[in-house]
């Protein structure tokens, strides 16, 4: 078994980059991720220094360009070079963008969302459907039954709910063969494991920052939007910062020419160069590593609670899954209350599913055991 100081685990040390307390085994960095030590700091100096000192020449010394320069430090995470990715906004609204911009002017019929999608999802796309005409139709990704009047396709690379990982390549290239447009939404899945959407020719992607990437809360999501698909990438949200010139404030819009034309209004500086300063952790890791890791804290918790009573593991055992072990279990709500107490923080999905995320940056083996004995005395 791997002790969390195990010297063969070359992450151990990332851990003191945290600002985390040691009585407390948190597991649930899949919804909100825990602060870099560097945060509080730079947020810091942002109040102080920037806003303060510098007022409003700081949007010419940084802010400005903020939502790209922190996007390419997010593309460099998923595989996609630079100038293809704005930090802004929040996911639901970025799939709004995602998905409205997929669909412009196509004669196709449907939009294929699939079936066990994160509501918010499933939501914008309702609502897009509704906006344009077509179809909605949600559908197992093991049989999304595409057809040559499907115009996109919406997928969910780590199930929410199950950790269940799906195959971007097998996929991307599924959806292409008829014809239509892929977008993948990498909330559960940016941070965890390494992902590559310029080599795989993906349309559009989507996530948030504040889970796997450790941005704080509500901090902004990205969106991506390749290089060769930027001119034709008419979003609905013509805000003055996507504009080519906006401080030339014409009353006409034309759309800034690159990635850019993806922004809508002003940036959120401050949770923005929060996740620019928690980003920094990233520097110092290799995603492979974070990604083996986190195939092993994820094995070694489930080794652990698989016989338990009445449990039962409902993320896959392969290596189709994400950082995230799901357990079901019919008293659920009660066994999360009583972990939350004892300090082991997962969270509960409705109605009977108990989460634990496993963020290999600051996640040990020691955790796991500590989650699974609590978790044991406690059925
Ligand atoms: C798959 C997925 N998409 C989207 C969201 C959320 O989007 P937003 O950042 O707009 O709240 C979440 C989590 O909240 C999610 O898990
Ligand atoms: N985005 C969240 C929030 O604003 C508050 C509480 C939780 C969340 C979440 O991230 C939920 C998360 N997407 C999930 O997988 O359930």
């Amino acid at each position: 078994m791997t002790s969390p100081t195990d010297p063969t685990d070359p992450l151990a040390h990332i851990r003191d980059l945290f600002d985390l307390d040691d009585d407390v085994v948190y597991l649930d960095g899949n919804s909100l991720g825990a602060p870099p030590k560097a945060v509080a700091e730079r947020v810091q100096h942002v109040v102080r220094e920037q806003w303060g000192r510098r007022l409003i020449r700081s949007w010419s010394e940084g802010w400005w360009e903020a939502p790209e320069r922190v996007g390419d430090r997010v593309g460099r995470l998923i595989g996609a070079a630079p100038g293809q990715v704005v930090v802004a906004d929040s996911t639901s609204v970025n799939l709004f963008k995602a998905l409205m911009g997929a669909v412009r002017n196509t004669d196709r019929m449907e939009i294929v969302v699939d079936e066990g999608t994160f509501p918010t999802d499933g939501y914008i796309a309702r609502s897009v459907s509704e906006l344009t005409g077509l179809a909605l139709r949600a559908a197992p990704p093991e049989e999304l039954d595409l057809r040559d009047t499907t115009a996109v396709v919406l997928l969910n690379h780590v199930d929410y709910r199950t950790g269940r990982l799906l195959d971007m390549a097998r996929l991307t290239e599924q959806v292409h063969a008829v014809g239509a447009k892929v977008v993948w939404d990498l909330c559960h899945s940016a941070g965890v494991l390494p992902i590559e959407l310029d080599a795989l020719g993906v349309d559009l992607a989507v996530g948030c920052t504040y889970k796997f990437l450790n941005g704080g809360p509500g901090s902004p999501a990205f969106i991506y939007v390749p290089k060769a698909g930027q001119p034709v990438f008419d979003q609905p949200l013509t805000g003055w910062t996507g504009h080519e010139a906006p401080f030339a404030m014409s009353p006409e819009y034309t759309p800034d020419p690159g990635v850019s034309r993806a922004r809508v209004g002003t940036p959120d500086i401050i949770s923005m160069l929060a996740l620019d300063a928690a980003l920094d952790v990233w520097d110092h890791v290799e995603m492979a590593d974070v990604r083996a890791k986190g195939l092993r804290l994820t094995s070694h918790f489930m080794s652990l609670v698989d016989d338990l009573p009445d449990i039962e593991v409902i993320t896959p055992r392969d290596e189709w899954r994400g950082h995230q072990v799901s357990l079901r279990h019919p008293e659920a709500k009660r066994i999360m209350a009583q972990l939350i107490e004892r300090q082991v923080i997962g969270d509960l999905r409705p109605p009977d599913v108990l989460r634990f995320g496993f963020a290999p940056l600051y996640n040990t083996f020691a955790d796991a055991e500590r989650a699974a004995a609590t978790l044991k005395t406690l059925l």
